[in-house]
């Protein structure tokens, strides 16, 4: 791959994560964002570690190895602290692109769960919004929730699992007290995955009341 595709690649990167952050959903550093890059040799370009996420260059990304989590090109940057759950998403899914976010209501969510070192499951159903994550029924989905390890590989390992496990799960997944993560073909695609779904956890916040939260698997 080019130096020029590189730098197009981060230029798109960091434009994707300055508008995802004024609109509040990557405060205080947080969040991460990452693309396939094409070619052989099964790598990613993700955002570096620690940074503020409205104030990205293209240059503030990392190159990484998917089967490894390696960084793949020399560079003084740090990648992000959650990059083994996006190479865990790589590995297992067609995924061209990976946003992570702690948006307002998918987080808030998140925190309503009761604590489990368990994946769980959120049952989402009749929301004509889950039409746009592109499932082939998309009348109802079970949204992993899975436990916030403070050893991310060991999230990475749950998504892994999850993801193997059931090849037709939603392209999303929550993590419980944390944030959401969704995927897709490009960085739109994960983006309007994430608004779809943040627009859902706005209604189950605003209305309040029980989470159909099903508790299933084990953990790594
Ligand atoms: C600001 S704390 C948030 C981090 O712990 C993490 O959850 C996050 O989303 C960003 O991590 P990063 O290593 O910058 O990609
Ligand atoms: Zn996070």
């Amino acid at each position: 791959m080019t130096t020029a595709t590189f730098a197009q690649r981060g230029a798109e990167l960091a434009e994707f994560s300055g508008r995802l952050y004024e609109r509040g959903w990557l405060p205080g550093t947080s969040g991460n964002l990452s693309v396939r890059l094409p070619g052989a040799g099964g790598r990613a370009l993700i955002t570096a570690s620690g940074f503020a996420k409205g104030e990205l260059t293209g240059a503030d990304t990392v190159v990484v190895d998917i089967a490894t989590d390696e960084v793949a090109e020399p560079t003084a940057l740090r990648a992000s602290a959650e990059t083994s759950i996006h190479t865990a998403i790589y590995r297992t899914t067609g995924a061209e692109a990976v946003i992570h976010v702690h948006s307002p209501y998918a987080t808030a969510l998140a925190c309503r769960i009761a604590p489990s070192d368990r994946p769980q499951r959120l049952r989402l159903e009749r929301f004509e919004l889950l039409k746009g994550l592109g499932l082939a029924d998309p009348s109802a989905i079970e949204l992993p929730v899975l436990p916030n390890w403070p050893d991310v590989a060991r999230i990475a390992a749950d998504t892994a699992d999850h993801l193997t496990r059931t090849p037709q799960a939603p392209p999303a997944l929550l993590i419980a007290d944390h944030g959401i993560t969704a995927w897709g073909r490009n960085l739109a695609q994960a983006r309007n995955r994430l608004e779809c779904l943040e627009a859902i956890c706005q209604v189950l916040t605003v209305n309040g009341g029980a989470v159909p939260v099903l508790t299933t698997g084990t953990s790594s």
